[in-house]
């Protein structure tokens, strides 16, 4: 490997644009060697603009690249399997953007290759874990000063989705992140998961169940509750309230900025999108695996935060909750133990 990472950058839409752009303004030891995307001329458009970027057209031809020493995926998630695989086969370290794959069954048969190859490659973007308040939250709840966590309260909105968008997006998609917090924040597995949909939002595309809330039940019989709405129209919050024996804290209030103007209003601004609200998490999510990434080789580990694993817990748990949007009643979650799989 070079000195500077050089990196395959595979899906060049809303969120691989972003991290080539942040690859070649903020990380530092990275560079974009590769672009590559299902359409040629907006890869092309954009290596054009990087210095030293080139574009490679097929995306198992770009993983398996000589000059490539690190794969970052932002390509859409049914496409993730064959693409993850193809990484392990090359030995090149993947930062994949969430989901790891779309269902159950092929993010174990990931899990399971990485466990053989006996090396820890993929990365999830999971990105909330890399951000400043979250951390700040995971560390009181470690700390024992608010005693131990009962119940979780999140809420998950968003402006608008995409047209595509379906009501098991807004599991697998968007609630998968309360999915993997609540596993980051609480230290264990999700058991049982139901989802309720209340009266749908008239502004909603016709059929779409927004919003939905989701109640989770863990390990030890903590609760989370999540209000999940993609269809507010307003901008873009995420709230996480954490009740604990000894106290409670929340973040995601917004209160960055307070302005107070005349005619006596106040108030301040609320990011519009996950890109402004989550910019600070993706940059340490994507330096923080360079840096790991870099000194892998030593320890057989490339990963720093959420991997593989993470990613199968987080599909096993929302493909309980597809069904449960269909039942309306609780599921029970069905995962493998982990120690049935060696290295997992
Ligand atoms: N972490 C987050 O907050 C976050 C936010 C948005 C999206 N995402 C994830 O990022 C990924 C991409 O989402 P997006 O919103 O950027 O989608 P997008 O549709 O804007 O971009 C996807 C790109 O991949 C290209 N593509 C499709 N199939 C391909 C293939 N087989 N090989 C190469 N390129 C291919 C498309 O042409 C498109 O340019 C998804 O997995 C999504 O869930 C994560
Ligand atoms: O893919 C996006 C992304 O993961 C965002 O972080 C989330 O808020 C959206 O709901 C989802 O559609």
């Amino acid at each position: 490997m070079t000195n500077e990472l050089r990196i395959a950058v595979l899906g060049v839409g809303m969120m691989g644009a972003d991290h080539v752009a942040r690859i070649s303004s903020k990380i530092a030891g990275a560079r974009v060697a590769v672009v590559n995307d299902y359409f040629t001329e907006k890869a092309e458009e954009l290596a054009a603009s990087i210095p030293g970027a080139r574009v490679v057209n097929d995306p198992i031809d770009a993983i398996a690249d000589p000059e490539v020493d690190a794969v970052l995926l932002a390509t859409p998630g049914p496409t993730h399997e064959k693409q993850l695989l193809a990484c392990l086969e090359y030995g090149k370290p993947v930062m994949c953007e969430k989901p790891l794959t779309t269902d159950v069954e092929t993010s174990l048969a990931v899990v399971k290759a990485e466990a053989e190859l006996g090396k820890k490659l993929i990365q999830v973007g999971f990105m909330r874990r890399f951000d400043n308040e979250y951390a700040d939250l995971k560390a009181l709840i470690d700390s024992g000063d608010i005693g131990r966590p009962l119940v979780v309260h999140c809420a998950h909105r968003n402006p608008a989705v995409p047209p595509h968008f379906d009501s098991a997006m807004i599991v697998k998609d968007s609630l998968v992140h309360e999915v993997d917090v609540t596993r980051f924040l609480l230290d264990e597995e999700i058991t049982t998961v139901q989802i309720i949909t209340p009266s749908a939002n008239t502004n909603a595309p016709a059929g779409l169940k927004d919003p939905q809330i989701a109640i989770f039940t863990t390990e030890t019989g903590r609760h989370v509750d999540a209000e999940v709405f993609v269809t507010t129209g307003v901008a873009y919050e995420v709230r996480t309230e954490v009740v604990a024996e000894g106290g409670s804290a929340m973040i995601g209030l917004d209160v960055g900025l307070v302005r107070k103007s005349a005619p006596g209003t106040w108030g301040g601004t609320i990011t519009p999108s996950f890109k402004e609200r989550f910019g600070q998490a993706y940059d340490t999510e994507i330096q923080r695996w360079v840096d790991a990434v870099r000194s892998g080789a030593e320890t057989g580990n490339y990963v720093d935060g959420p991997g593989a694993w993470d990613g199968y817990a987080a599909a096993a748990v929302c493909e309980a909750g597809v069904k449960s949007l269909e039942s309306g009643a609780p599921v029970a979650v069905d995962m493998v133990p982990r120690s049935s799989i060696p290295g997992a």
